[in-house]
């Protein structure tokens, strides 16, 4: 029944830009009218670069034909729902995905490579003035590298370098991320991230420090206007350089992993030292305090060669480190800024460099000033000369318009190419059985420990000690690819969208993190039956259903090491990663046939369901109702209980014994203050509900025995019904696409339903003679369809596709079914309307943490509009 949607096609070949039957699209007039490509089938690609000593870090965009205006149901739809294209027609940000790589600068002809095979060089093309890829082509690129290599890019790609100012780039790299990325700035204490939500409105001025093999301490105060205030030539240089010539280390990293087993107080001589093990209370300095960097190596009767290389590497780095804290807050106190914004190849995702600036700031300013740091930190450069490009794209972008997403295997890492770039699916999976071969970095379980801490006051030397400091390869795991999706909203319901967060648990507890994680992994080998069987169970499905578990092992093992590697990070987002990653290996629909066989199981005993409800009183069918949702709900193959009950017996079995089994009070029960509110009490008539949205879960018995029947009671009393259900599929999640069928099935069997659904112009065989404008001339209430925005089992409501906000705008009544949408997200999210809350919870320790209760209650919980 679900086709997969066509902007989800495979990817793989190499993106050749077809420019022939170039057309403007729409409004010749309009000033920026975008430009459809007919036969262009991959990726448009702009590229920007900032070339460095040691990385080159490189930006690209890639842009995906959209199919998505061709859909006959949507544009009926829309047409009854009066939602015009009109002003959105051409959005001002281009769809696509903002990816980011590294690779090392010695290796410059890999880069070179991987810029050659995609093509990325030839898309340096302005879409809107249409000047097509000729031997003109110019790459906006930053860094000394630009000036260094410039010939070598003209030779080998015949590709002239624009060069673009370094803090020029810097800057505007830095208020990209700042505005555009929800969490993007994090602060690091005592070992804790911490990501900090900036206020758009309240961002300047700010300083940001740049630690490179110098430091540059640059006062922003808005777009393009900045000032390089201070600098210290103390800087990452200072620390690779001494450290080298001390230390005889091969490499930054290798010095930074030394440090990891150091401890500086060997060689710093700590106010302890000089009074005799006691602190210098009088002046606020503890005993631990380090009073001179290097200092107690002057006392002592050793050779440089008697000092262990690791307790060197420390007291450097935390020298240096402190060093540049302490400047940068002088001047910010010179300045009266309260931000100070780290960024920088030396920082480099290291916990312990972070916590000792942090340190630093924190005591200098007495609390005061806050030290931040960056996730994409070391691609503020090209994201800046990306931005230099005149037409970038990005100039509007909005947080609620950016969904980064992880996928696996080089090139697609975000991070450094393991090998040469990855054409297509199947090399990119041989890619992934060569890597889990080789080492077991990804897949092995990682040991499960609280991050570690520096200790009180950060003075201590770090019990972080005997962690291995991820390399650069692998810290790259933490910048995903940004999918840029222009057709999405904030939900307008929301009561208060800058409060709200849409998880309920909270992953960065550990024990949290550690239990999801083993549920997960033990959900793994049935979500791998049953992918594989979706695609036939052919040898090809089993290698990808193979890479998927691998991919998804390593993504959790990730997780569990570093919680906060992926940013602010929830049960949310864990779902939907198992979900995109069944996507990245082409599961497109993995209970497909499961979700066909219940749908046409539980359609099969719709009519005597209503017959019965239809003998009801209004009340009594009312609870009825409601019980029939939260019945319906036990229909999940995402959790074990419920898996292991599907042996037991038939759907219609489980059904019935899911009902039977319903006792009021429910865990939660708000259902009277429901049900006066639909039905009022005593002689009050309450006001009809104008419009609600119901957001649909599961196939089945879900969808056909639960919402639909609640449906229909609300069209039959008068209410407009928007079904709300996934655009992609996610476990057996009924999704928008599949409804119209159901839903014509099932109007076979009634004629409330039917009646509504031509109404609304879900039966499009029905609704083809109907001209615009008729829709009036139904009696009935319409029931209309609309795709949520996602493909996942939660709901963020931050992120919606913007029809959904458009129809939101009416609606008086929100529904929100299932354990994803109403417990793990939104549980305590508020709305600006009247509310209904309903689900089964169907694991035991949910069940306790949420409503202090059992696996199999339900909730049924109503909140009046705020
Ligand atoms: C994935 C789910 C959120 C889907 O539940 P639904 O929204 O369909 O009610 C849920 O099945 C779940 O949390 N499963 C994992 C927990 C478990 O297996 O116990
Ligand atoms: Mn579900």
């Amino acid at each position: 029944m679900a086709a997969a949607p066509k902007s989800m096609h495979r990817s793989s070949s190499r993106p050749q830009l077809d420019v022939s039957g170039a057309a403007i699209q729409g409004n010749l007039e309009e000033r920026d009218p975008s430009i459809l490509l007919p036969n262009q089938s991959d990726d448009i690609s702009h590229l920007a670069l900032d070339i460095g000593g040691s990385l080159i870090k490189l930006v690209y965009f890639s842009r995906h034909a959209d199919h998505s205006n061709n859909d006959k149901r949507k544009k009926s739809l829309k047409e009854r729902l009066g939602i015009s294209n009109g002003n959105r027609r051409s959005y001002p940000i281009l769809g696509g995905r903002l990816h980011f790589v590294k690779f090392e600068t010695r290796k410059l002809n890999e880069c070179l490579d991987f810029i050659s095979s995609k093509q990325l060089h030839r898309g340096g093309i302005d879409l809107h003035t249409w000047h097509s890829p000729d031997d003109n082509a110019i790459i906006k690129a930053t860094g000394g590298g630009a000036y260094k290599f410039a010939d070598l890019f003209k030779e080998r790609l015949g590709v002239s370098i624009d060069k673009e100012d370094e803090m020029d780039c810097l800057v505007a790299g830095a208020n990209f991320l700042l505005k555009a990325i929800r969490h993007e700035a994090f602060t690091h204490m005592e070992g804790q991230k911490e990501f900090v939500q900036i206020d758009h409105n309240d961002l300047f001025p700010y300083l940001l420090v740049n630690i490179g093999s110098g430091v540059s301490m640059i006062k922003v105060d808005g777009d393009g206007s900045f000032q390089r205030v201070s600098g210290t030539n103390v800087g990452g240089g200072t620390y690779w350089g001494l450290g080298r010539l001390l230390t005889k280390c091969k490499s930054f990293d290798e010095l930074l992993e030394l440090s990891q087993r150091g401890d500086n107080r060997v060689i710093d001589m700590l106010v302890g030292d000089i009074y005799g093990g006691m602190d210098y209370s009088k002046i606020g300095l503890s005993a631990s305090t380090i009073a001179s960097s290097f200092g107690k190596t002057i006392s002592e009767n050793k050779e440089p060669s008697d000092y262990r290389p690791e307790d060197i590497s420390l007291s450097l780095l935390r020298m240096i480190s402190y060093n540049i804290g302490q400047i940068s807050y002088l001047n910010a106190l010179r300045y009266g800024i309260k931000r100070i914004f780290f960024g920088g190849f030396f920082i480099r995702g290291h916990a312990y460099t972070m916590d000792t600036i942090s340190f630093a700031i924190h005591f200098w300013s007495k609390g005061q000033a806050q030290a931040m740091f960056l996730r994409h930190e070391g691609f503020l450069g090209a994201l800046g000369a990306f931005m230099s490009y005149e037409k970038h794209g990005l100039d509007d972008l909005m947080a609620h318009h950016l969904v980064e997403r992880f996928p696996m295997g080089a090139p697609y890492m975000g991070g450094m190419i393991h090998g040469p770039p990855l054409g297509d699916l199947n090399e990119k999976i041989s890619w992934m059985e060569k890597f889990v071969r080789k080492g077991t970095e990804i897949t092995a379980p990682v040991p499960m420990c609280p991050p570690g801490t520096t200790g009180v006051g950060g003075f201590e030397r770090p019990s972080s000690k005997g962690d291995t400091l991820r390399s650069d390869a692998s810290a790259a795991f933490n910048v995903g690819v940004l999918h840029l999706v222009p057709t999405l909203e904030v939900f307008p319901l929301l009561a208060d969208p800058k409060t709200y967060e849409p998880n309920t648990i909270n992953l960065s507890d550990h024990s949290e993190l550690e239990y999801w994680f083993t549920v997960l992994s033990e959900h793994m080998s049935d979500i791998v039956d049953k992918a594989v069987a979706s695609e036939g169970g052919t040898d090809d499905a089993k290698r990808r259903g193979d890479a998927f578990a691998h991919a998804f092992s390593a993504h959790l093992a990730r997780l569990m090491e570093e919680p906060a590697a992926y940013g602010k990070f929830g049960l949310a987002n864990l779902l939907e990663l198992r979900e995109e990653c069944l996507r990245e290996f082409q599961f497109m629909d993995a209970y497909k046939t499961i979700k066909q066989r219940e749908n046409e199981a539980s359609l099969a005993v719709l009519q005597d369901l209503l017959m019965e409800l239809d003998s009801m009183s209004e009340e009594a069918r009312l609870l009825s109702l409601i019980e029939g949702v939260l019945a319906a709900n036990i229909f999940d193959w995402g959790s074990c209980a419920c898996v292991d009950l599907y042996h037991k017996g038939t759907i219609i079995e489980i059904y019935r014994m899911s009902r039977k089994k319903m006792r009021r009070p429910w865990r939660v029960d708000g259902f009277d203050n429901f049900k006066e509110r639909l039905l009022g009490s005593g002689d009050e008539k309450p006001k009809t509900h104008k419009r609600a949205l119901l957001f649909v879960d599961n196939s089945g018995a879900d969808i056909v025995l639960g919402m639909l029947p609640l449906a229909r009671e609300l069209l039959r009393r008068g209410t407009e019904v928007i079904l709300v259900a996934n655009s992609l599929p996610a476990l057996n999640d009924v999704t928008a696409m599949e409804i119209p069928e159901i839903v014509a099935e099932a109007a076979k069997h009634c004629d409330i339903l039917r009646k509504a659904a031509e109404a609304g112009g879900l039966l499009v065989d029905a609704m083809v003679n109907i001209q615009d404008g008729a829709v009036e001339n139904y009696a009935s209430a319409p029931l209309m369809v609309v795709e949520n925005g996602c493909g996942s089992p939660c709901l963020d409501f931050r992120q919606v596709n913007s029809e959904l906000a458009a129809v939101a705008k009416d609606a008086d009544l929100v529904v929100l079914e299932g354990m994803g949408r109403a417990l793990h997200t939104n549980f305590n999210a508020r709305f600006k309307c009247d509310t209904l809350k309903l689900a089964m919870v169907k694991n035991q320790r949910l069940a306790e943490k949420l409503v202090q209760g059992n696996i199999f209650d339900c909730v049924c919980r109503f909140e009046p509009a705020v």
